[in-house]
This record gives structure tokens, C-alpha cells and sequence, in this order.
């Protein structure tokens, strides 16, 4: 399986890219994770809506070129559908079996995501009701590819 997180901004603080880091070095014997950084768009002190808007849809545009045709999109929305780990297991499985090895999940910067990105998404995957900062919600996401590929091969993961 071949996984991509595509995100828009760096991860600045120090205890998140060590966590980070950590689990993908866990994922080594179950898939290929790569990740994506893309650059924040620059923005002015105090933007106005519309100049917010026109960096939603810059961002938009260099989320979906970075993103390889055919890989199933998968884009993180607080709005999207909550899934148990077990559930994104099967899916992880259900993709497999389907000769889909390929996945991308965007992640998306203070803004969020523009509509035509959540448009080209296969899946809007939620993390819960809850806004996490885009550093710390790459920790979750990688923590949960792990999680997922654990159950799918019946390991013990008890923490
Ligand atoms: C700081 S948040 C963006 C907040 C922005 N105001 C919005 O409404 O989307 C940055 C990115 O993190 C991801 N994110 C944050 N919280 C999330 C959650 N609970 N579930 C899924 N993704 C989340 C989304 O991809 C979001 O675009």
C-alpha cells in the first residue's frame, strides 16, 4: 500500500514532528508513507474575505496537482464522516482488495480546504466535532495509519 499525506504548511513545533517521525518509522514494514509540504500561501496582516478566499483557491489548486491520478483522495474535514479505527481498517482493506493500493489524504491549512478540493474527494474523512491545528492533526492521522494497519493484521497495539 502506498499512502501520501498532502499538507499544506510545516510542522514547526519540535514534540510533533518527533511524534510524527516516530510513527512513521513504525509504518516502514506495513506501507509506503510519503508526506507532501506544501507552502502556506502568503496573506497580508488582517486579510479581507476575498483575499482569504483567493489564497483558499491558490492552495486548492496546488493540493490537487500534487495529488498522483488515480491515487483514492481522501481529505481531512472537521464536516466530513467519522470513522472508528476498525471502520478505516476495512477500508483500508476493502481498497486493497479492490486493487486500489494507492491513497492520498490532503490535510488543510489555517484556512481549510477549498471547495473544489473537497469537491475531487473520494472521502471526507472527520476527526471529531473538534478544529485540531494542521501540525497536530498530522500527528493523529499518521497515528491512526498505523493503528489501522495493526488491526487489519490482528497485532497487538495496546496504547
Ligand atoms: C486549522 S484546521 C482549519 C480550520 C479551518 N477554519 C476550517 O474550517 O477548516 C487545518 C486542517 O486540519 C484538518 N483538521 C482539523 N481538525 C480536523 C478534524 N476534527 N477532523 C478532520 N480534519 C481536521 C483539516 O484538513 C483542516 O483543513
Amino acid at each position: 500500500m502506498k499512502i501520501t499525506i498532502v499538507a499544506i504548511g510545516k510542522i514547526k513545533e519540535k514534540y510533533l514532528a518527533a511524534g510524527i517521525q516516530e510513527f512513521l518509522k513504525r509504518l516502514t514494514p506495513y506501507c509506503k508513507l510519503d508526506i507532501s509540504e506544501l507552502a502556506e500561501e502568503r496573506m497580508p496582516d488582517n486579510p479581507s474575505p476575498a483575499e482569504k478566499a483567493q489564497a483558499l483557491t491558490r492552495e486548492g489548486e496546488r493540493l490537487l496537482k500534487a495529488v498522483r491520478t488515480g491515487s483514492y483522495l481522501i481529505v481531512l474535514d472537521v464536516a466530513g464522516q467519522a470513522l472508528s479505527s476498525e471502520q478505516l481498517a476495512a477500508k483500508f482493506d476493502s481498497l486493497a482488495l479492490s486493487g486500489q493500493s494507492d491513497i492520498t489524504f490532503i490535510i488543510g491549512g489555517a484556512f481549510g480546504l477549498s471547495a473544489e478540493v473537497v469537491r475531487a474527494a473520494k472521502e471526507r474523512l472527520s476527526f471529531s466535532k473538534m478544529t485540531f491545528t494542521h501540525q497536530m492533526i498530522r500527528l493523529l492521522l499518521v497515528e491512526q495509519v498505523y493503528r489501522a494497519f495493526k488491526i487489519s493484521r490482528g497485532e497487538p497495539y495496546h496504547w
